[in-house]
C-alpha cells in the first residue's frame, strides 16, 4: 500500500470517508526520488470510545449558512495534513529514513457530531498573562454562535479551579463584542488548583460537552489528564487545548499568540535603555525580559532592536569574570562606545546568583520554581566590579524591568488575526468529535496535534542554529566559553 500510516499501525487502511484514521498518501515522485511512507498522527475522536449509537454524523451546517457557500475543496478532508517539516537534504539516505510526520489539516469537516442545539461550551483560561487570550475567548464565542449556531456558551471562572468553585458566566457575541481589544483575560487566570477528579466532576454536573483550554504548558499537560479521565469515564465531551505562553516554550506549533506583540513592546524598554546608556559616561542599558526557561523574546527582541550589545538566555550560560566573561566584554564596548546596552531573560544566569534554601525550593502555585531577580543582581555585579577595577571613573547602569508591561497588553493586529483562526480551528474540530487535540500552526498551515504531543515537547532556543549565530553576529558578544 501506498500512503500514510499512523504511528499506532503501521499500515492503515485508507478510507477517504473515515473522519478518524490515516489518510489517503498519493506516491509522489520528486526528481526521480519517491516519498512512498508519511506517518500521520492519530487524532483522537469521540468514535474511538463512544457507541456508534451515541453518535450522529450530520451535515455541517455552513451549508446552509447565508455568509458561506461552500464550494469544492471548501471542507477539509481527513487526506489533508500538514507535514511537520518541509525542509530536507535530498542527498544522503534519502528517503528511507527520512521522517515524513504529518498531522491533520485544520477547518471544517462535512461532517459533524454534534447536534449544535444541544452543544453546551465550556471556555477557561489559566497560568499568566498573554496578549490575546481575550481574543481567543471572544472568537471562540462569536465563531460557535455564528458558524454552527451553539447558544449555550460559558466562561469557567478563574482557571482551572472555577470548574469546581465558582458558578461559570454565560457568555454571548454581544457580551465579547470589544474583548479582543482587551489585555488580560475577562475571565480571569489563576496557577494551581488543578484537582482531576473535582474539574471533571463539575465538567460532568454542569453538562458541559465541548471544553476549551486555554493556557501554556502546564496548562496543556493538565488539559491532557482531563482528556484521559473523560475519556476513561465515556463522557460524550469533546476536549481541546489553545496553546496561550507568551514565553512561546510550547513546541511543535510555529509560535504561540501574543509573542509578537510581547516582541514589540520590549522594543520600548530596549530604546529606553539604549537613551539611558548614551547618555551617560560608561553607560550600561540593562533590560530584563519574560523567558522563565527560554529566551525566545530576550532574542527576538534583541533581533529587531538591533541596539542591544549582549543578549543573555537560559539556554546559553554565561559567566562575569575572567577571560571571554561578561565583563571583559562590557569593558570592551565601554571603551569602544561609551555605552552598551544588555538583554537579560529572566530564567538566565539564574546557577549564578547566591540563595538561600528557601529560596531554592520557592515554587508558585503550579509548581514552577521561583526565579530570582537576574536584572538586580546583574546590576548590583556590574557596579561592584566597575568600583573594583575603575574607581575613579564615572559608571551608570538603569535596569529597567518591563516584565509585565510586555504581557499585560492587547494582542496586536497579527496577534489579533491568529488568535481568531486559533479559535476558528480549534471549534471546527470539536464539532467535527475531534477530541485531546490541539491546534495550530505548522510551516504556516494551521493542524490538529494530539494534545499529549504538545504537551511533552518543549520549544527551546536552539543555540545551534542560524538564529543564534545571527545574535551573535548583531552583537558580537562571546560564547561564554571558558578557555
Ligand atoms: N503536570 C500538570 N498536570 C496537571 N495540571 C498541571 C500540570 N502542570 C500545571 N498544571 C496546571 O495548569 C495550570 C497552569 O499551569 P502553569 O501555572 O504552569 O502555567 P502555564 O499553563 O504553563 O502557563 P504559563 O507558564 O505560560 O504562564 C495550573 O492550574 C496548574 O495547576
Ligand atoms: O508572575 P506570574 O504571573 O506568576 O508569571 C510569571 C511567569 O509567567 C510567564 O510570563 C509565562 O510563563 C513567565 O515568563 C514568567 O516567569
Ligand atoms: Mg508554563
Amino acid at each position: 500500500m501506498a500512503g500514510i500510516s499512523s504511528p499506532e499501525t503501521a499500515n492503515v487502511t485508507i478510507n477517504k470517508d473515515n473522519n478518524n484514521s490515516g489518510a489517503v498518501g498519493e506516491e509522489v515522485a520528486a526528481e526521480g526520488l519517491s516519498f512512498s511512507a508519511v506517518t500521520l498522527r492519530k487524532l483522537p475522536h469521540l468514535t474511538d470510545y463512544l457507541p456508534k449509537s451515541d453518535l450522529q454524523a450530520r451535515p455541517n451546517p455552513l451549508e446552509r449558512n447565508e455568509f458561506f457557500h461552500p464550494t469544492e475543496g471548501f471542507y477539509i478532508l481527513s487526506s489533508d495534513v500538514i507535514l511537520r517539516q518541509i525542509v530536507y537534504d535530498l542527498s544522503g539516505t534519502f528517503p528511507s529514513t527520512f521522517p515524513r510526520l504529518a498531522y491533520h489539516r485544520a477547518g471544517p469537516r462535512r461532517d459533524i457530531y454534534f447536534d449544535p442545539a444541544n452543544v453546551r461550551v465550556a471556555i477557561v483560561t489559566c497560568g499568566g498573562l498573554c496578549p490575546g487570550m481575550n481574543t481567543v475567548i471572544r472568537e471562540l464565542v462569536v465563531g460557535l454562535w455564528e458558524l454552527y449556531g451553539v447558544r449555550e456558551i460559558y466562561g469557567v471562572v478563574s482557571g482551572y479551579r472555577g470548574f469546581y468553585t465558582s458558578e461559570p458566566k454565560q457568555l454571548s457575541p454581544k457580551m465579547v463584542h470589544g474583548w479582543h481589544k482587551r489585555g488580560g483575560t475577562v475571565l480571569e487566570t489563576s496557577r494551581g488548583g488543578f484537582d482531576l477528579k473535582k474539574i471533571v466532576d463539575g465538567i460532568q454536573q454542569r453538562g458541559f460537552n465541548q471544553v476549551y483550554i486555554i493556557g501554556g504548558d502546564g496548562t496543556m499537560r493538565g488539559a491532557v489528564e482531563i482528556f484521559e479521565e473523560v475519556r476513561r469515564r465515556k463522557l460524550n465531551v469533546s476536549v481541546t487545548g489553545i496553546p496561550k505562553t507568551v514565553d512561546n516554550d510550547v513546541g511543535i506549533i510555529d509560535r504561540s499568540f501574543g509573542f509578537q506583540t510581547a516582541v514589540e513592546m520590549a522594543q520600548q524598554a530596549i530604546n529606553a535603555a539604549r537613551v539611558e546608556a548614551e547618555s551617560a559616561v560608561n553607560g550600561i542599558g540593562l533590560v530584563k525580559l519574560m523567558g522563565r526557561s527560554t529566551g525566545h523574546i530576550a532574542l527576538y527582541a534583541t533581533l529587531s532592536s538591533r541596539d542591544v550589545d549582549c543578549c543573555l538566555i537560559p539556554e546559553n550560560d554565561f559567566f562575569l569574570e575572567g577571560k571571554g566573561g561578561l565583563f571583559e566584554f562590557l569593558e570592551r564596548r565601554l571603551r569602544d562606545n561609551g555605552h552598551a546596552v544588555i538583554v537579560v531573560a529572566e530564567g538566565a544566569g539564574q546557577d549564578l546568583i547566591p540563595r538561600t534554601d528557601a529560596q531554592s525550593e520557592e515554587k508558585d502555585e503550579s509548581g514552577n520554581p521561583v526565579f530570582l531577580d537576574v536584572g538586580g543582581w546583574l546590576k548590583s555585579e556590574l557596579k561592584k566590579w566597575w568600583a573594583r577595577d575603575h574607581p575613579n571613573e564615572l559608571f551608570t547602569v538603569k535596569y529597567i524591568d518591563p516584565t509585565y508591561m510586555i504581557r499585560a497588553v492587547p494582542a496586536n493586529a497579527t496577534d489579533n488575526l491568529y488568535c481568531t483562526l486559533l479559535a476558528h480551528s480549534a471549534i471546527h474540530g470539536v464539532m467535527a468529535g475531534y477530541t485531546g487535540f490541539v491546534s495550530g500552526p505548522i510551516n504556516g498551515s494551521y493542524a490538529y496535534i494530539p494534545l499529549d504531543e504538545v504537551a511533552k515537547e518543549k520549544n527551546k532556543v536552539n543555540t545551534r542554529d542560524h538564529k543564534w549565530a545571527w545574535v551573535r553576529s548583531v552583537t558580537s558578544q562571546p560564547d561564554f566559553i571558558r578557555t
